[in-house]
Protein backbone atom coordinates (compact mmCIF):
# COMPACT_ATOMS: atom_id res chain seq x y z
CA UNK A 1 0.00 0.00 0.00
CA UNK A 2 1.09 3.40 -0.37
CA UNK A 3 -0.51 5.40 2.71
CA UNK A 4 2.98 5.45 4.32
CA UNK A 5 4.31 7.52 1.73
CA UNK A 6 1.06 9.94 1.23
CA UNK A 7 0.67 10.78 5.11
CA UNK A 8 4.44 11.09 5.14
CA UNK A 9 4.85 13.95 2.03
CA UNK A 10 1.53 15.92 3.57
CA UNK A 11 2.44 19.50 4.90
CA UNK A 12 0.91 18.84 8.36
CA UNK A 13 1.32 22.10 9.69
CA UNK A 14 -0.79 23.52 7.12
CA UNK A 15 -3.35 20.47 7.74
CA UNK A 16 -3.29 21.45 11.37
CA UNK A 17 -4.18 24.65 10.55
CA UNK A 18 -7.09 24.30 8.19
CA UNK A 19 -8.46 21.94 10.30
CA UNK A 20 -8.64 24.46 13.14
CA UNK A 21 -10.32 26.76 10.65
CA UNK A 22 -12.39 24.60 9.10
CA UNK A 23 -13.01 21.64 11.18
CA UNK A 24 -11.89 19.46 8.40
CA UNK A 25 -8.65 19.30 5.89
CA UNK A 26 -7.94 17.34 3.10
CA UNK A 27 -5.13 14.96 2.81
CA UNK A 28 -2.92 14.35 -0.21
CA UNK A 29 -3.38 10.86 -2.31
CA UNK A 30 -3.42 8.52 -0.04
CA UNK A 31 -4.05 5.44 -2.13
CA UNK A 32 -3.93 4.43 -5.70
CA UNK A 33 -7.34 3.96 -8.01
CA UNK A 34 -5.77 0.02 -7.94
CA UNK A 35 -5.90 0.06 -3.73
CA UNK A 36 -9.40 2.15 -3.51
CA UNK A 37 -11.09 -0.38 -5.65
CA UNK A 38 -9.30 -2.71 -3.69
CA UNK A 39 -10.79 -1.93 -0.32
CA UNK A 40 -14.26 -1.05 -2.29
CA UNK A 41 -14.39 -4.55 -3.00
CA UNK A 42 -14.21 -5.81 0.20
CA UNK A 43 -18.05 -4.71 0.48
CA UNK A 44 -19.15 -7.71 -0.93
CA UNK A 45 -17.04 -9.77 1.41
CA UNK A 46 -19.60 -10.40 3.94
CA UNK A 47 -17.04 -12.20 6.38
CA UNK A 48 -15.07 -9.70 6.49
CA UNK A 49 -18.05 -7.34 8.90
CA UNK A 50 -20.17 -7.38 11.84
CA UNK A 51 -22.91 -5.85 10.78
CA UNK A 52 -24.85 -3.80 7.87
CA UNK A 53 -27.02 -0.83 8.46
CA UNK A 54 -29.27 0.20 6.27
CA UNK A 55 -29.48 3.67 6.75
CA UNK A 56 -32.90 4.34 6.16
CA UNK A 57 -34.20 2.09 8.45
CA UNK A 58 -32.77 3.72 11.29
CA UNK A 59 -33.62 7.25 9.52
CA UNK A 60 -29.74 7.99 8.90
CA UNK A 61 -30.45 9.03 5.61
CA UNK A 62 -30.65 6.60 2.74
CA UNK A 63 -27.77 3.93 1.71
CA UNK A 64 -26.16 1.33 3.45
CA UNK A 65 -22.58 0.90 5.48
CA UNK A 66 -20.50 -2.58 6.74
CA UNK A 67 -18.47 -2.11 10.05
CA UNK A 68 -15.69 -3.93 9.48
CA UNK A 69 -14.89 -6.94 12.15
CA UNK A 70 -11.69 -7.18 13.67
CA UNK A 71 -9.14 -8.78 13.28
CA UNK A 72 -9.16 -6.34 10.46
CA UNK A 73 -7.86 -6.03 6.69
CA UNK A 74 -4.82 -5.52 6.24
CA UNK A 75 -4.82 -1.73 4.59
CA UNK A 76 -7.57 -0.69 6.57
CA UNK A 77 -5.24 -1.49 9.87
CA UNK A 78 -2.30 0.36 8.22
CA UNK A 79 -4.25 3.66 7.29
CA UNK A 80 -5.58 3.91 10.68
CA UNK A 81 -2.14 3.14 12.38
CA UNK A 82 -1.07 5.63 10.29
CA UNK A 83 -2.84 8.09 10.68
CA UNK A 84 -3.34 8.01 14.76
CA UNK A 85 0.77 9.90 15.86
CA UNK A 86 -0.34 11.98 12.99
CA UNK A 87 -4.25 13.51 14.56
CA UNK A 88 -2.39 13.17 18.01
CA UNK A 89 -0.51 16.08 17.91
CA UNK A 90 -3.92 18.19 17.03
CA UNK A 91 -6.19 16.31 19.32
CA UNK A 92 -3.57 17.11 22.08
CA UNK A 93 -3.40 20.68 21.10
CA UNK A 94 -7.38 21.24 20.52
CA UNK A 95 -7.58 19.53 24.27
CA UNK A 96 -5.47 22.17 25.91
CA UNK A 97 -7.29 25.04 24.03
CA UNK A 98 -9.92 24.00 25.55
CA UNK A 99 -8.82 22.69 28.90
CA UNK A 100 -10.48 19.32 28.24
CA UNK A 101 -8.44 16.29 29.46
CA UNK A 102 -6.47 14.32 26.81
CA UNK A 103 -6.64 10.82 27.83
CA UNK A 104 -5.02 9.70 24.25
CA UNK A 105 -1.67 7.36 24.51
CA UNK A 106 1.67 7.32 22.42
CA UNK A 107 0.13 4.53 20.27
CA UNK A 108 -2.71 3.68 19.13
CA UNK A 109 -2.75 -0.30 20.22
CA UNK A 110 -2.58 1.38 24.21
CA UNK A 111 -5.68 3.75 23.17
CA UNK A 112 -7.78 1.29 21.98
CA UNK A 113 -7.13 -1.18 25.04
CA UNK A 114 -8.39 2.19 27.23
CA UNK A 115 -11.72 1.78 24.85
CA UNK A 116 -12.00 -1.46 25.55
CA UNK A 117 -11.85 -1.07 29.09
CA UNK A 118 -14.55 1.27 28.80
CA UNK A 119 -16.61 -1.17 27.35
CA UNK A 120 -16.04 -0.19 23.67
CA UNK A 121 -14.53 -3.25 21.94
CA UNK A 122 -16.14 -3.08 18.70
CA UNK A 123 -13.99 -1.95 15.68
CA UNK A 124 -16.01 1.27 13.98
CA UNK A 125 -14.05 0.90 10.80
CA UNK A 126 -16.74 0.78 8.15
CA UNK A 127 -17.52 1.16 4.35
CA UNK A 128 -19.77 2.72 2.88
CA UNK A 129 -22.17 2.63 -0.41
CA UNK A 130 -24.20 5.49 -1.82
CA UNK A 131 -26.41 5.47 -5.11
CA UNK A 132 -28.51 7.15 -6.65
CA UNK A 133 -30.75 9.29 -4.22
CA UNK A 134 -28.76 7.76 -1.00
CA UNK A 135 -27.52 10.83 1.30
CA UNK A 136 -26.07 10.35 5.18
CA UNK A 137 -28.26 12.67 7.74
CA UNK A 138 -25.59 15.22 9.64
CA UNK A 139 -24.27 13.50 12.47
CA UNK A 140 -21.29 12.45 15.29
CA UNK A 141 -19.52 9.11 15.39
CA UNK A 142 -19.63 9.53 19.28
CA UNK A 143 -20.25 5.65 20.80
CA UNK A 144 -19.50 6.26 24.60
CA UNK A 145 -17.36 7.81 26.73
CA UNK A 146 -13.53 6.91 25.07
CA UNK A 147 -13.82 9.47 22.24
CA UNK A 148 -11.19 10.43 19.64
CA UNK A 149 -11.52 13.84 18.56
CA UNK A 150 -10.81 13.54 14.63
CA UNK A 151 -11.28 11.11 12.30
CA UNK A 152 -11.25 10.48 8.03
CA UNK A 153 -12.83 9.58 5.69
CA UNK A 154 -11.14 8.35 2.25
CA UNK A 155 -12.67 8.84 -1.37
CA UNK A 156 -12.80 5.34 -3.50
CA UNK A 157 -14.49 6.88 -6.15
CA UNK A 158 -14.31 9.34 -8.94
CA UNK A 159 -16.60 12.25 -8.16
CA UNK A 160 -17.92 13.61 -11.77
CA UNK A 161 -17.02 10.55 -13.24
CA UNK A 162 -18.24 7.71 -11.56
CA UNK A 163 -21.13 9.58 -9.48
CA UNK A 164 -22.45 13.19 -9.16
CA UNK A 165 -23.92 15.34 -6.13
CA UNK A 166 -23.00 13.17 -2.86
CA UNK A 167 -20.73 16.12 -1.07
CA UNK A 168 -19.41 15.56 2.62
CA UNK A 169 -21.14 18.33 4.63
CA UNK A 170 -20.26 19.84 7.71
CA UNK A 171 -22.26 22.42 9.81
CA UNK A 172 -21.12 24.61 12.15
CA UNK A 173 -23.02 25.66 15.67
CA UNK A 174 -22.07 29.31 16.13
CA UNK A 175 -22.50 30.85 19.78
CA UNK A 176 -25.82 33.02 19.54
CA UNK A 177 -25.81 33.10 15.75
CA UNK A 178 -27.06 30.71 13.07
CA UNK A 179 -24.97 27.68 11.66
CA UNK A 180 -22.01 27.63 9.32
CA UNK A 181 -22.01 25.07 6.23
CA UNK A 182 -19.17 23.35 4.33
CA UNK A 183 -19.30 20.81 1.41
CA UNK A 184 -16.04 18.96 0.19
CA UNK A 185 -15.83 17.17 -2.74
CA UNK A 186 -13.81 14.05 -1.98
CA UNK A 187 -11.69 13.09 -4.37
CA UNK A 188 -10.73 9.14 -5.00
CA UNK A 189 -7.67 8.42 -3.13
CA UNK A 190 -7.79 11.30 -0.82
CA UNK A 191 -8.44 11.81 2.76
CA UNK A 192 -10.75 13.93 4.61
CA UNK A 193 -9.53 14.25 8.06
CA UNK A 194 -12.59 16.22 10.17
CA UNK A 195 -13.37 16.61 13.61
CA UNK A 196 -16.04 14.37 15.47
CA UNK A 197 -17.56 16.92 17.43
CA UNK A 198 -16.53 19.93 17.63
CA UNK A 199 -13.44 23.11 16.95
CA UNK A 200 -11.88 25.02 18.97
CA UNK A 201 -13.06 28.77 18.37
CA UNK A 202 -10.90 31.84 19.50
CA UNK A 203 -13.25 33.93 21.47
CA UNK A 204 -12.43 37.23 23.35
CA UNK A 205 -11.42 35.21 26.42
CA UNK A 206 -9.30 32.50 24.73
CA UNK A 207 -11.27 29.82 23.65
CA UNK A 208 -14.43 28.45 23.15
CA UNK A 209 -16.16 25.27 21.47
CA UNK A 210 -18.13 25.34 18.18
CA UNK A 211 -20.08 22.02 17.80
CA UNK A 212 -19.95 19.87 14.29
CA UNK A 213 -21.45 17.49 11.78
CA UNK A 214 -20.95 15.90 9.34
CA UNK A 215 -23.20 13.77 6.26
CA UNK A 216 -23.07 13.92 3.03
CA UNK A 217 -25.82 15.58 0.09
CA UNK A 218 -28.04 12.79 -1.77
CA UNK A 219 -26.40 11.33 -4.41
CA UNK A 220 -27.88 12.46 -7.82
CA UNK A 221 -26.37 9.75 -10.35
CA UNK A 222 -23.59 6.70 -10.46
CA UNK A 223 -22.07 5.43 -7.15
CA UNK A 224 -20.41 6.31 -4.23
CA UNK A 225 -18.17 4.36 -1.96
CA UNK A 226 -16.19 5.53 1.00
CA UNK A 227 -14.02 4.21 3.42
CA UNK A 228 -14.52 5.56 7.49
CA UNK A 229 -12.24 5.54 9.99
CA UNK A 230 -12.80 6.51 13.35
CA UNK A 231 -9.93 6.25 16.16
CA UNK A 232 -12.00 5.02 19.38
CA UNK A 233 -14.00 1.59 18.93
CA UNK A 234 -17.64 1.41 20.22
CA UNK A 235 -19.82 -0.59 22.20
O1 LIG B 1 -19.40 8.91 3.20
C1 LIG B 1 -18.90 9.92 3.71
O2 LIG B 1 -18.31 10.77 3.06
C2 LIG B 1 -19.02 10.18 5.19
C3 LIG B 1 -19.34 8.96 5.97
C4 LIG B 1 -19.34 9.19 7.46
O3 LIG B 1 -20.31 9.58 8.06
C5 LIG B 1 -18.10 8.92 8.21
O4 LIG B 1 -17.08 8.57 7.61
O5 LIG B 1 -18.14 9.08 9.42
FE1 LIG C 1 -19.96 9.68 10.20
Amino acid sequence: MSEATGLAAGDWTALAEELGEYGSALTPRILTPGECREVAAMYDDVERFRSTVDMARYRFGSGQYRYFANPLPQPVRELREAFYPRLLPIARDWAEKLGRPAPWPDTLKEWLAICHEAGQPKSAQILLRYGPGDWNALHQDVFGEAVFPLQVVIGLDRPGADYSGGEFLMTEQRPRAQSRGSSTTLPQGQGLVFTTRDRPVRSARGWSTAPMRHGVSTVRTGRRRTLGLVFHDAK
